[in-house]
């Protein structure tokens, strides 16, 4: 056994521990980075990257299979997805994005980074497998997350996926059940319907794209149904038949059917890696769900010298996030006992799905949660459908809804939630204008071109301003 001594461990190489890793070294030249898998992160590996490859693909086909309604024709027949071909970009791409991050890693001392899984063997020590165990002044918690799958499922063997899987396929499946309308289910389902494949998605509660504004909900089931079986209030029953397939027995809201796919793909959340770190071996403040409670301005924990970042922290999964906590954790474990509170930005959330899904701010379950009964009388809400938006039509992709939340007295942004035609860039404008505090009327006064989508917002500003106190 290896005995070292650190000023600062960093527990993963994903993109929270890389940030982490960069910024403890500012301050120490002590510091080790442990990584149990593989460098390259979760984001460029099996997560943002290789997932919006995916759905450029599906764009590409969902286009050329809807020109007609323009007066421009193309026979259907001859638009062929070849899946291989798909997947071999998908990889080629990705392997492309990894490649870079690896060089990010490899440029890093050989001697400061180990591979190993690491655990807390006490506060202060932290054991490498079984070859190294390390004493350290400061330790930085960056392990991820990972897919959850459920204890039902276990007898579908490999017919049984998750998002990792995906991205390693040769070619296309004919068919895949989905289950978890959530981002993930979302994105991948509507992308591999949108290849040819033939999907239908399962959720249970009638949650769809974590949407929280009920208004904007049944509008998004009522487009996303139009495309895909969404059965979002689902019992279901998964056996392997005897081709082998998935059999899916279902009921949903007074329905039943039976739907036979290749794979079950399941994307039902995903766990923070912190149930398996030793956490039991120390004194840590977690919530019920087992995570380390983290102060999010200076993402330290109950242990005044041990932080945690990323996905672990289970605060919110997204990548900017991963790096903003990780440079914060890095830096506070770098130059502890002096930490400062670090920089985090309006909260911002994109679903690739087509339409796009946006939250802004804070969300409309949480203003519910602040407001209670009184939410009429304290929040300006203004709206605007994407039906009669006039660059949303010229495109013909004029199916949408948006709304945004202002504070009745002040006039201050709050937030919005909304579906739409590339909304991420109208959801950029609304978190800039929420982190910089902007009133409606401010908004307002900023220019909008025409013809574009970004009027759509216009229109919702000013049906919220109409409201104001
Ligand atoms: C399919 C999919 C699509 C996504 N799309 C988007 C998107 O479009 N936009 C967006 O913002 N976010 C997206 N995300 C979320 C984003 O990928 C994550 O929030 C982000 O990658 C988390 O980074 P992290 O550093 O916390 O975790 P990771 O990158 O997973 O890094 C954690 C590292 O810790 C290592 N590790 C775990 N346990 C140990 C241990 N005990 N010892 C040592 N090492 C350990 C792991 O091997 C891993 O390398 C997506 C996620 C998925 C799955
Ligand atoms: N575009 C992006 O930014 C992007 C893309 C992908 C992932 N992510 C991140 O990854 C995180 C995890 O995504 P996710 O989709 O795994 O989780 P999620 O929490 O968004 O969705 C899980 C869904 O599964 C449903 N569900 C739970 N149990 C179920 C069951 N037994 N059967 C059917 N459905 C069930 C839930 O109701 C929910 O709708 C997201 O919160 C997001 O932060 C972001």
């Amino acid at each position: 056994m290896k005995h070292l001594q650190a000023d600062v461990v960093v527990l993963g190489a994903g993109s929270a521990g890389m940030g982490a890793f960069r910024n403890a070294r500012l301050h120490t030249e002590n510091v080790y980075l442990i990584e149990s898998h593989v460098y390259g992160t979760t984001c460029a590996r099996v997560g943002c990257m290789p997932s919006k490859l995916l759905i450029a693909a599906a764009e590409a086909r969902h286009h050329a299979l809807h020109t007609d309604p323009f007066g421009v024709h193309l026979d259907k027949n001859s638009i062929e997805v070849n899946g291989v071909e798909v997947m071999n970009r998908v990889k080629a791409e990705r392997d492309r994005f990894v490649g870079f991050v690896v060089s990010d890693v490899e440029e890093w001392p050989a001697e400061r980074r180990i591979m190993g899984t690491a655990k807390f063997v006490d506060e202060h020590t932290i054991q490498i497998d079984d070859h190294t165990q390390i004493k350290a002044d400061r330790i930085v918690i960056a392990t991820g997350s990972r897919p959850i799958t459920l204890p039902q499922w276990e007898n579908l063997g490999d017919k049984l996926i998750v998002n990792d899987n995906v991205f390693s396929w040769e070619t296309l499946p004919e068919s895949v059940a989905v289950f978890g309308p959530g981002v993930i289910g979302l994105e991948l389902g509507q992308a591999l319907s949108r290849l040819g494949v033939n999907v239908e998605i399962f959720g249970v509660g009638g949650h769809l794209g974590g949407i929280s504004d009920p208004v904007i909900l049944q509008e998004a089931i009522e487009t996303f149904s139009a495309e895909v079986p969404l059965r979002l209030h689902s019992h279901t029953e998964a056996k392997l038949n005897a081709d082998g397939k998935v059999e899916i027995h279902w009921t949903n809201d007074g329905e039943s059917g039976v739907f036979v796919a290749d794979y079950l793909l399941s994307a039902v959340g995903r766990r923070p890696n912190v149930d398996n770190i030793g956490l039991e071996n120390i004194d840590i403040v977690k919530d019920e769900r087992g995570v380390p409670i983290a102060n999010p301005l200076t993402m330290q924990t109950s242990i005044p010298h041990i932080f945690i970042a990323g996905d672990a922290s289970n605060q919110l999964p997204l990548l900017h996030e991963a790096s903003d906590q990780g440079k914060i954790a890095g830096e506070n474990a770098g130059k502890f006992p002096n930490i400062n509170n670090g920089l985090r930005r309006s909260p911002i959330g994109v679903v690739f799905s087509n339409p796009q899904i946006i939250s802004v701010g804070t969300r409309f379950s949480a203003l519910q949660d602040i407001y209670g009964d009184d939410l009429e009388n304290k929040v300006a809400i203004g709206q605007v459908s994407f039906k009669n938006q006039g660059r949303s039509r010229v495109m013909l992709v004029n199916k949408g809804h948006l709304r945004v939340y202002a504070d009745k007295k002040t006039g201050r942004l709050l937030g919005a939630e909304g579906f739409g035609p590339s909304l991420e860039h109208v959801a950029h404008l609304l978190a800039w204008s929420h982190q910089i505090g902007m009133t409606v009327p401010e908004m307002l006064d900023m220019p909008f071109y025409h013809p574009v989508i970004e009027e759509g917002l216009r229109t919702a500003l000013r049906d919220a301003a109409s409201k104001l106190a």
